[in-house]
């Protein structure tokens, strides 16, 4: 099973615990986990192992969304800022409305996230 992981960077410490404390189960069920760039140095410094994309301005986004659409990502954890601004906006929608289109699992917080990581 593959699942995305995606923080902005107000939420990348809060992806990092949330990653530490469901470490086991991540590990247990044999999860690949893919990320954004900046997200995934922060997660492998944790000791994760997990392929990078791009960073989410540069693409990373659209890379995600690319791996919903055809089928490749089960998952998407993506602890958004709302107090943020993001120049990349449209490639957010993008990931969020392909989520919808294909029926995969969305989380955007860590409450949501949580309710996911425990039914898998
Ligand atoms: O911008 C992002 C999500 O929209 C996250 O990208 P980074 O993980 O590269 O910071």
């Amino acid at each position: 099973m593959e699942i995305a992981i995606i923080a902005h960077d107000g939420k990348k410490a809060e992806m990092v615990q949330f990653l530490n404390e469901h470490r086991e189960i991540l590990q247990q069920k044999n999860i690949n986990l893919v990320s954004t760039g900046t997200t995934g140095e922060k997660v492998s410094k944790a000791g994760f192992q997990v392929t990078a994309m791009l960073s989410g301005p540069l693409g990373g986004d659209a890379q995600i969304a690319a791996r919903v659409a055809e089928g490749k990502c089960n998952m998407v954890i993506f602890f958004r800022d709302p107090l943020d601004k993001h120049p990349h906006e449209p490639d957010i929608l993008m990931l969020m409305r392909l989520c919808d289109v294909h029926n995969v699992a969305l989380a955007t917080n860590p409450t949501t996230a949580e309710l996911l990581i425990k039914a898998i």
